[in-house]
C-alpha cells in the first residue's frame, strides 16, 4: 500500500507507465486524424460546397454511376448523421418537382437537413423498423445504410459489428422496398459477408461491391450495392 497523499501508480489495475503510454497513443492518433482532415481534398470540397461530411461524395459517385435516385423517389437513410448522404438524397429525389421524400435516423442527433424527416433512433432497437416505416408511411425506393459502430480497433470485432448492422438493414430493406428499389450498405473488406451477399443475390437483380474514390484507400470500408429489388411476393 502506498503512503497517504502519495500516488500509488496504479489505477483500475493499470500501472502509471501503461496509462501514460495509452494517453500518448491517443494524443498521437488525434494529431494524425487532424492532420489527415486538414490535408483531405474531400473535406475541403465538402466545406466549399456546403456538405455536412466528405461522405457525401461517396454517394454522389455511386449515384452518378448507377443512377440510384429517381425524381419523386422515397428514400430511407440509416446512420445519417451528420447528414451528408441525406443532403445528396434530398437534392436528387426532389430535383424536378420537389415531390420526393427522405427519412433519416441516427443514434446521434443532427441539425435538420432541408427536406428530410429526421429522428434520433438506435436501429438496433426492436421497434426501429416499425418506427421508420411509420415515418415514411409507405414503400421505399431506396434504403441506404452508412451505419458504423464506434471502432474498437480489433479488426474481427469491428468487422462483425458492421456486418451485423448491414444484415439488419438488409432485412429492413427487403421489408420496405418497392419492386425495383435499391439497397446500399457499408461493409468492410475481408470476408464474413457471405450470408449477406447470398441473401441479396436472391432478392435483387444485381449485387456488386463499390469502393468510391472518396472512400479512403487505406480503409477497409466498401459498399455493397444491390439494385432491382425483386419484390416480396415470390
Ligand atoms: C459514417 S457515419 C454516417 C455519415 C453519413 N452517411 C453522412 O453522410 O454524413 C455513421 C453513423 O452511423 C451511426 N450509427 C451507428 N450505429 C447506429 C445504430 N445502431 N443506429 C443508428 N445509427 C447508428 C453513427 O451514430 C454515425 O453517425
Amino acid at each position: 500500500m502506498s503512503a497517504p497523499g502519495k500516488q500509488s501508480g496504479r489505477e483500475g489495475g493499470r500501472s502509471l507507465k501503461t496509462r501514460v503510454k495509452t494517453a500518448r497513443k491517443r494524443s498521437l492518433a488525434s494529431t494524425l486524424w487532424l492532420e489527415r482532415q486538414l490535408n483531405d481534398p474531400y473535406v475541403a470540397r465538402a466545406k466549399r460546397e456546403g456538405y455536412r461530411s466528405r461522405a457525401a461524395y461517396k454517394l454522389i459517385e455511386m449515384d452518378d454511376r448507377y443512377r440510384l435516385f429517381k425524381p419523386g423517389g422515397r428514400i430511407v437513410d440509416l446512420g445519417a448523421a451528420p447528414g451528408g448522404w441525406s443532403q445528396v438524397a434530398a437534392a436528387r429525389v426532389k430535383a424536378k418537382e420537389g415531390k420526393g421524400r427522405v427519412v433519416a435516423v441516427d443514434l446521434l442527433d443532427m441539425e435538420l437537413v432541408a427536406g428530410v424527416d429526421f429522428a434520433v433512433k438506435d436501429f438496433n432497437d426492436e421497434d426501429a423498423p416499425e418506427f421508420i416505416k411509420a415515418m415514411l408511411g409507405g414503400e421505399a425506393d431506396g434504403v441506404m445504410s452508412d451505419m458504423a459502430a464506434n471502432a474498437t480497433g480489433h479488426r474481427a470485432t469491428d468487422h462483425l459489428r458492421i456486418v451485423a448492422l448491414a444484415e439488419l438493414a438488409a432485412d429492413f430493406a427487403c421489408d420496405i422496398l418497392a419492386p425495383g428499389g435499391f439497397f446500399v450498405a457499408k461493409v468492410l473488406q475481408g470476408g464474413t459477408e457471405g450470408q449477406l451477399l447470398a441473401r441479396l443475390k436472391r432478392d435483387f437483380a444485381s449485387v456488386r461491391h463499390v469502393k468510391p474514390a472518396a472512400s479512403r484507400a487505406d480503409s477497409a470500408e466498401l459498399y455493397v450495392l444491390a439494385t432491382g429489388f425483386r419484390g416480396r411476393l415470390r
